[in-house]
């Protein structure tokens, strides 16, 4: 934290009920230490979240000053244990709506830049008064690394794909969502070298065609309700697994994704992009007591 600030402005928002402390920092002013973000987050203690989303000026942050001309915006996403992660899928939607809503951008096309690269946003105007539309992120390209990987929780195992949506994941299919059990630990991954940064785990079965629940295990911050990565690379995953394929067919491929905090729907194109549809919403806004923050 900077010690010159009185209080720290936040919001609360979710997507699909991965929810984020969302703190305004145009100027790239507020430090935040990994400590300070496990206390934002702490649910019992802190304000609660599954994560931070820092809202900067790209030109105002080290990491993101190369893309200032093309995304006025940074999304400096930490997980509610302070790790720092490349990109947050549900979190995009979420910094884009907390935009929107602050009047910093108009509904339509805005480009938002994040640690796995930018990301064109797409925000719907609203259906009707007070009611948001949803919001479509270009997650980019799935990275389907080869070779085999195994998830475990306790004496259980299961295959799983690795896929790379600019973060690390681990997509398993399972008879049923429970299998797992209640992932109150990080589930195993076999092998280590695969994550060499850790990994996020997904858990899927199939709904019907096309149609797919998962449940998730985020590094960083434990089973959510929620993961918009997770999500696409879920989908990626059962359209191969199903034999789809948008590079060779040419045609586009839509898969609704269950989580369970919602649903999303993901689109993979011919090109390879990955588009990912849902909702965001803002709940509270306020400030922080930073001599607690600090204590
Ligand atoms: N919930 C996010 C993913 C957040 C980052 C992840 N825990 C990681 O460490 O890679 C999403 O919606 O994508």
């Amino acid at each position: 934290m900077n010690d010159a600030a009185q209080g720290l402005p936040f919001l609360k928002g979710h997507g699909t009920e991965n929810d984020f402390v969302i703190i305004p920092d145009p100027y790239g002013r507020v430090e935040l230490t990994a400590s300070d973000v496990a206390r934002l987050c702490d649910r019992r203690a802190g304000l609660g979240a599954d994560g931070v989303l820092r809202v900067v000026r790209s030109a105002a942050h080290p990491e993101a000053a190369r893309y200032a001309d093309e995304a006025e915006w940074f999304m400096d996403y930490r997980n509610s244990d302070g790790s720092v992660a490349e990109m947050c899928g549900n979190g995009v939607r979420v910094f884009a709506r907390h935009l929107e809503r602050a009047g910093l951008v108009d509904a339509g096309d805005l480009v938002i830049a994040t640690r796995a690269g930018v990301r064109r946003v797409h925000i719907a105007k609203p259906a009707a008064p007070g009611a948001p539309g949803d919001i479509t992120v270009d997650m980019g390209t799935a990275a389907l690394p080869g070779g085999d990987v195994t998830v475990s929780v306790g004496e259980r195992s299961w295959p799983a794909r690795n896929v790379n949506m600019g973060n690390p994941h681990a997509v398993a299919f399972v008879a049923a969502l429970d299998e797992a059990g209640h992932l109150l630990d990080a589930p195993g991954v076999a092998p280590a070298t695969a994550y060499p940064e850790g990994v996020n785990v997904e858990f899927v079965v199939d709904r019907g065609p096309r149609h797919v629940a998962l449940r998730v295990h985020e590094r960083g911050s434990g089973e959510t309700r929620s993961c918009g990565t997770g999500a696409c690379a879920v989908m990626v995953a059962a359209a191969r697994r199903d034999g789809l394929d948008p590079a060779v067919t040419g045609e586009p491929v839509t898969y609704v994704v269950d989580v369970p905090g919602g649903r999303l729907a993901i689109t993979e194109r011919p090109d390879g992009r990955v588009e990912m549809t849902g909702p965001a919403v803002i709940v509270a806004e306020g400030t922080v007591d930073t001599a607690w923050l600090r204590g």
